[in-house]
């Protein structure tokens, strides 16, 4: 008799907007279904910031070939950035607030269906990026969208409503900064996102045309815009035509430098982070990742 292959979910508790007992139904039903594909299926709900990346690293020692993710863009970047640039393969089951890589791949929204496709899927090759030495799978970047992931992270509710009201106070409240570019280009900038996948979430679509196994991140700029254009280009960002704006511009990078005075705020897949020496690397790790589609 063949041993069974060992696969492992990841669970965020506080993800998105569903309850515990919602999310501990959800474990149930992927072992079940583990179970009846022949896989020996273990599900361990995370305790603490980090947490995934140790239970992702642990599981990669032990040589499980399949961790799945049941949670948003933070707990997916935590999970991959133990397995990235290993055979092990990531599976996908999106319950978090953007879910922006999940929408990006085309993978279901509905968690039931999602179980079912990554663990029926197969391996599929996609990029990754770092800033500094923080990975992302999404995107990265600083600016406006940098001060709202620090904004957000304070709420004590996540979710999407949460998530717009945080961006529209954030919205009043932000000034552009100026930063310079491969050490040559000092430019003002609303924001500057590094886009592995197209979107940030909930189809917010900042590089339209990002393709995730290219080997190149889109370096969108958007440049301070008036007031009376904010509508405009709101509708842009969620109808996919951001990069028709004159306020826009983008182009292909393998890699990229931005510094400016005093510390550095950025996202990596929404999560806030500081860069005290105001500094950031950035680079693209082609083929970097395997998911499981
Ligand atoms: N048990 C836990 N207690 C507190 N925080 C946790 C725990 N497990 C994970 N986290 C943190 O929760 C944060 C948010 O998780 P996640 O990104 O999955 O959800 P989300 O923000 O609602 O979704 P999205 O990123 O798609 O918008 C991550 O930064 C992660 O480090």
């Amino acid at each position: 008799m063949t041993a069974r292959s060992a696969v492992l979910a990841i669970i965020n508790p506080l993800s998105g907007t569903t309850s515990v007992a919602q999310k501990a139904r959800l474990r149930d039903m992927f072992l079940r279904r583990a179970d009846t594909l022949g896989y020996a299926a273990e599900a361990v709900f995370t305790t603490h910031p980090g947490h995934a990346t140790e239970l992702a690293s642990a599981a990669l020692q032990q040589g499980v070939s399949r961790v799945f993710a049941i949670g948003g863009d933070g707990t997916i970047n935590e999970t991959a950035q133990a397995i990235r640039r290993s055979a092990t393969s990531l599976g996908i089951v999106p319950i978090g607030s953007g879910n922006g890589l999940a929408r990006h791949l085309g993978i279901p929204l509905h968690p039931a269906n999602a179980i079912e496709r990554a663990l029926n899927g197969r391996p599929v090759v996609i990029d990754s990026g770092e800033i500094n030495e923080h990975p992302f799978f999404c995107t990265a970047g600083l600016g406006f969208e940098a001060y709202v992931a620090h904004a957000f992270a304070k709420q004590p509710v996540r979710g999407l409503p949460t998530y717009v009201r945080t961006a529209f106070n954030a919205f009043w409240a932000y000034q552009p900064g100026r930063f310079l570019l491969n050490g040559h280009e000092e430019k003002e900038l609303f924001s500057l996102t590094f886009a592995n996948a197209g979107q940030f979430g909930n189809n917010a679509w900042m590089a339209p045309t990002a393709n995730i196994a290219d080997g190149y991140l889109e370096q969108c700029e958007m440049r301070r815009f008036p007031i009376q254009v904010a509508g405009l280009l709101a509708w842009q960002l969620f109808n996919k035509t951001l990069n028709r704006s004159a306020y826009w511009q983008g182009q292909s990078i393998k890699k990229a430098t931005v510094q400016t005075e005093g510390p550095l705020l950025i996202h990596a897949d929404g999560e806030p982070l500081t860069l005290p020496s105001g500094q950031a690397e950035v680079r693209i790790l082609p083929g970097s990742l395997l998911v499981l589609l």
